[in-house]
């Protein structure tokens, strides 16, 4: 079939060689752009329509986040002209995957926490902290990651006896949150958000912008090219590239995404929560996988879509690295974002599924709570390798341990990856995926704990019961107390993956606990390992 190419206003073009005609013709028979375009919170279903009600904001925030633009201008000249000048953001999932994203690809400097990795923590706090503004983002005001983290940086800068705590902190918050009084209480900048919309939808409300702008980017501009991407929403095709992205996504079970190499830099893991947190549920959905490039293990499989983003309006034009990616999503990153979340409030429609709740993110938070309180169960090694300890599954080796998870997976199976683990010193340990993707054809997803109890971690609990779990630990070198509080990062670290690995297994998901006690050796082991086919 030729390929659909479909452009909007803010230029940008969705193509796609895919038959999604069936799709597209059932959105546009119901009416379901202008319908969305019109906010009509019934589109997922009476269950859904409550909730809908209250998160549909994202459709026009933008317009209402033009307010914080001499806000973030004053603030960012007032902490300058103290001195400040280094962004740290504090925060999970939504409330920190866009400004990583927004300065990924513009290239300006932000430290983004969203960790209990006490040695990753550490090195931030010990990192220029008399110029350093914390920006505390969450919506709810009660993660425990975030909160943790905000803890742990009042009392660094109070024991560095700078003259005025509040003053490197920017909160940012849902009106009426514990966080906002608590902000308030001390000294800190507070900003309010949009609270009709949810947080993975609010890349365009303060969570997205305020980092971002704070950071140096010229958030205006983010706006704008939402704006003129937003004149088209309600448009029927050949106008309407976001609806040729959402009847794509529904078309297969798992979405490769990767970039084409023409300026946007990270979409990939902000669209993961996206997709993931909102279509993983009711034992369905789609299975994002970032994969490293185009060309990467499991970018093409049967099943498989592949998208490519980039910020090029025409991808073969601007030498994209990608030559038949199912799918292209190319334009400037504001309007990226609209399509996306337009995209997959489509793509729920489609599957039957509400897009806006996460009904299983909750169990893994509850475990981690009892066992803060109780302590980590204690479990048999099945083996032990120098740096690294097996259990969960019979094999008598690390190289059977991990042939023996990858011959688990099933037909519509997946595999993922899940490390606990500082993801700047320990990187290396991404090529994971590539490495076990090679192997098998089904998807081999990687995430970092506990970031992605705040992504993929729904799609695990609630999408299709089929995946197959790798978990990976490491006992750290020294702890970091988490001031006010019984417990240290490592402790609650501990107790998160603890508490994940129960969720995961009271389903009766296969899961392989690997824990290393040295780290850079134990990744080397890992990584060799994960070469060598224990047959
Ligand atoms: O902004 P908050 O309330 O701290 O939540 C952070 C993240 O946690 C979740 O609520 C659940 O994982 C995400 O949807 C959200 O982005």
């Amino acid at each position: 079939m030729s390929p659909i190419r479909m452009d909007a206003g803010g230029g940008l073009a969705v193509t796609t060689g895919v038959d999604v005609g069936p799709a597209l013709e059932t959105l546009l028979a119901e009416d379901i752009p202008a319908r969305l375009a019109a906010a009509d919170a019934t589109l997922w279903g009476p269950d859904a329509a409550e909730e809908a009600a209250i998160r549909l904001g994202w459709l026009d925030t933008f317009e209402r986040s033009r307010a914080l633009l001499p806000v973030v201008t004053r603030l960012r000249a007032d902490l300058a002209e103290a001195g400040i000048h280094r962004v740290v953001l504090a925060g999970m999932g939504g409330s920190s995957l866009a400004p990583e994203v927004i300065c990924r690809t513009l290239d300006v400097p932000l430290t983004v926490l969203d960790t209990t990795d006490p040695e990753q923590i550490t090195r931030a706090l010990n990192d220029q902290l008399a110029e350093t503004v914390v920006v505390v983002s969450s919506k709810s005001g009660g993660t425990v990651e975030t909160e943790s983290l905000r803890r742990a940086w009042v009392q660094a800068f109070t024991d560095s006896g700078v003259s005025s705590v509040g003053r490197h902190f920017v909160v940012v918050t849902d009106p009426g949150s514990p966080l906002e009084q608590l902000g308030t209480a001390m000294g800190a900048h507070v900003i309010l958000a949009d609270p009709d919309v949810g947080g993975r939808y609010s890349a365009l409300t303060a969570f997205g912008l305020v980092p971002a702008a704070l950071a140096g980017v010229d958030v205006e501009e983010l706006i704008d090219e939402a704006a003129a991407f937003a004149e088209t929403m309600a448009a029927a095709p050949p106008e309407n590239p976001a609806v040729l992205l959402g009847a794509a996504l529904a078309s297969r079970p798992t979405v490769a995404i990767t970039e084409d190499g023409t300026g946007i830099v990270g979409l990939g893991d902000w669209a993961e929560q996206l997709i993931a947190e909102s279509t993983g549920k009711d034992g369905k959905g789609v299975l994002p996988v970032v994969v490293e490039s185009p060309t990467a293990p499991g970018a093409t499989a049967p099943g498989v879509l592949s998208v490519s983003v980039g910020g090029a309006t025409s991808h073969a034009a601007a030498g994209s690295r990608l030559d038949q990616p199912d799918v292209s999503v190319n334009g400037p990153l504001g309007a990226q974002f609209l399509c996306w979340e337009l995209a997959t409030a489509y793509a729920g429609r489609l599957l039957a599924i509400d897009p806006f709740n996460q009904p299983n993110v909750a169990e893994s938070k509850d475990n981690t709570k009892q066992i803060l309180d109780s302590g980590v169960p204690s479990e048999e090694a099945v083996f032990v390798e120098g740096p690294v300890s097996g259990y969960g599954v019979e094999a008598a080796n690390l190289p059977d341990a991990i042939t023996e998870m990858l011959s688990s997976v099933g037909t519509d199976g997946y595999l993922t990856v899940m490390a606990y683990l500082d993801r700047e010193d320990d990187a290396r340990l991404a090529e994971l995926r590539r490495l076990l993707a090679e192997r098998i054809e089904a998807p081999v997803t990687f995430g970092w704990g506990p970031r992605f109890l705040h992504s993929t971690g729904q799609f695990h609990k609630g999408g299709r019961p089929t995946g197959v779990f790798v978990q990976i630990t490491a006992d750290s070198a020294e702890d970091l107390e988490v001031p006010g509080r019984p417990y240290g990062f490592a402790g609650l670290q501990a107790a998160q993956a603890a508490g994940d690995r129960q969720a995961l297994r009271d389903r009766g998901r296969p899961l392989l606990w690997l824990r290393l006690t040295d780290r850079a050796e134990g990744i080397d082991r890992v990584l060799s390992a994960a070469k060598e086919d224990g047959s």
